[in-house]
């Protein structure tokens, strides 16, 4: 049986990778979603095993001791986490996984799956990054530059991607990530 792709979603922080994931859910159903574990608190209405596995910070640390996670990464004071053993099952089942992560973690996940595809949504502008993040009422003001500064940093690292997507329309950005996957299915390999 021919295996699953797995297919990345990164971006900086407020580009629109969840707003845009949300919208792909409803387009494409047929894609398995991961579910990532994180240290961070929940935000107003986040379900713990729907929009992330919430966990100390002893519990994160146990799951990287007992290599439970494909990748993590520490961004802006919290930890954050691919479980393997989903991901691989997946695969491995000839289903497609769908990551939506940021780039440090992409970029580890790159080198132990080179076949994957690798999607770098970009804000149409950074004045426009800010703006998101700012709307989006989740951050205090220091997060919120902590975040910037970082963005700045992560948008130099899109030449390891596969793709760049401009997220200007939530149902642009959607269109043209289907049709990178519609691609990717059509490849000879
Ligand atoms: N194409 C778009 N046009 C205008 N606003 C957008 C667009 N895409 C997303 N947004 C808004 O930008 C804000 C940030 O989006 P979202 O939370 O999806 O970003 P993110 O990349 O997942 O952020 P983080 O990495 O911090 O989790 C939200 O308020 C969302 O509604
Ligand atoms: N390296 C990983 N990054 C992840 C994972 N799950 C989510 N994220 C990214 O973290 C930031 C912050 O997320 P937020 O929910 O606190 O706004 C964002 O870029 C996410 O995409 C993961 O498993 N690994």
């Amino acid at each position: 049986m021919a295996k699953g792709l797995l297919i990345v979603l990164s971006g900086p922080s407020g580009v629109g990778k969840g707003t845009v994931g949300n919208a792909l859910r409803k387009r494409l159903p047929e894609l398995t979603y991961s579910v990532s574990a994180t240290t961070r608190q929940p935000r107003q209405g986040e379900e713990n095993g729907v929009n992330y596995f919430f966990k100390t910070r002893e519990q994160f640390l146990d799951m990287i001791e007992k290599d439970e996670l494909l990748e993590y990464a520490e961004y802006v004071g919290n930890y954050y986490g691919t479980p393997r053993d989903f991901v691989e099952r997946t695969i491995e089942q000839g289903n497609d996984i769908f990551l939506e992560i940021e780039v440090q973690g992409a970029l580890k996940v790159r080198e132990k799956f080179p076949e994957g595809i690798f999607i770098f949504l970009l804000p149409p502008s950074l004045d426009e990054l800010k703006d998101r993040i700012r709307g989006r009422g989740t951050e205090t003001q220091a997060t919120i530059d902590h975040r910037m500064s970082v963005a700045v940093d992560e948008m130099n690292l899109m030449q390891h991607y596969d793709y760049a997507v401009v997220n200007d329309e939530i149902d642009l950005a959607c269109k043209r990530i289907e049709s990178i996957i519609i691609a990717e299915h059509c490849k000879i390999r």
